[in-house]
């Protein structure tokens, strides 16, 4: 299979005030066209660094990150990616219609963008709301729209970073069983990174296990299950709970005294409490750019 995203041997190391601080090192896989690649790691690993150095938003300290052969040294022109926070990436003043047309609107050709548009919601089911605004729909919904925003656009590779963490549990078996059908259908090279074990080897034609930080490759896991899969079927099938276990063990789930654990926790919170004020100040940054962009 030809590898359409290459990443060999990265590290980055971040340098802020009290210090520097690495996040991710040696990290080395390749992800074949057309495959569906989940990775799991624990809280604050570096799974986010990860996707920020894949997408050219931060250039890693060491190693490379290829897409299709070429070195990654900006954000590349044929890359999506779906957040976890549906409400933060859709523009709330801008119908369902507008939000999946915005990212075509330099290269494509007014005919050919509402074609896309057109196609994009019905494949995620939304043909019926193109007229509506992101307010106006569930979060399941938004997300979809996210979703076919991302599609429309037909990227080369699709990065996914929780994307289905903040909707309930049914909405997100739907959107799961929504991901594997448009993948399968359009051949689309995905990347999701998760936190939940059994979504990991649902979703996966592979799972890659990090390690604490700063992440490296601890596992990489083929998926041994059929391309169909069945929300009640797969989970219930032997070789899904075997894979699950053996994730769950690399991850080492639930060890160290209940005392660490919570240590680890409060430390986690901190962290991703400095680092998401630092994310939201620099979206309302990128958010203002844009409104002011939007004709
Ligand atoms: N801009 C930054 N400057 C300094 N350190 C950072 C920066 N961004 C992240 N870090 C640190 O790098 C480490 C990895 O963070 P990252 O957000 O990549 O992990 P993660 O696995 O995505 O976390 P989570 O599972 O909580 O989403 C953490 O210790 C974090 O505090």
């Amino acid at each position: 299979m030809t590898a359409m995203l290459s990443v060999a041997d990265l590290g980055h190391t971040y340098q802020a005030k009290d210090g520097a601080h690495t996040a991710i090192s040696d990290l080395s896989f390749t992800v074949g066209a057309g495959e569906l690649v989940c990775v799991v790691g624990p809280s604050g690993c570096g799974k986010s660094t990860l996707l920020r150095t894949i997408s050219g938003l931060i250039r890693p300290t060491r190693g490379e990150v290829s897409l299709h052969g070429d070195a990654v040294r900006g954000v590349p022109d044929d890359l999506a990616v779906v957040f976890q926070d549906y409400s933060r990436s859709l523009f709330p003043w801008l119908s369902v219609q507008k939000n999946v047309e915005f990212p075509l609107r330099r290269s494509l050709g007014r005919a050919e963008r509402r074609a896309r548009v057109a196609e994009a919601l019905e494949w995620v089911g939304l043909s019926g709301a193109a007229r509506k605004y992101p307010w106006q729909l569930s979060g399941g919904m938004q997300q979809r729209v996210a979703i076919a925003r991302a599609l429309a656009y037909r990227p080369a590779l699709l990065l996914m970073d929780e994307p289905f963490a903040s909707v309930d549990a049914q909405t997100r078996f739907e959107l799961e069983d929504l991901l594997l059908r448009v993948k399968r259908e359009h051949d689309t090279t995905v990347l999701v990174v998760t936190h939940d074990i059994d979504e990991s080897v649902y979703l996966g034609d592979r799972v890659l296990v990090l390690s604490g930080s700063p992440a490296s490759v601890v596992a990489d896991l083929r998926v041994d299950l059929p391309a169909e899969r069945d929300q009640i079927a797969t989970r219930e099938s032997e070789a899904f709970v075997a894979l699950r276990g053996e994730v769950a063990r690399l991850l080492n789930v639930g060890a160290g005294s209940p005392e660490r654990r919570a240590r680890r926790r409060a430390d986690e919170h901190s962290a991703a409490a400095k680092w998401a004020e630092a994310e939201r100040a620099e979206v309302s940054r990128v958010e203002a750019q844009d409104r002011a962009a939007t004709p």
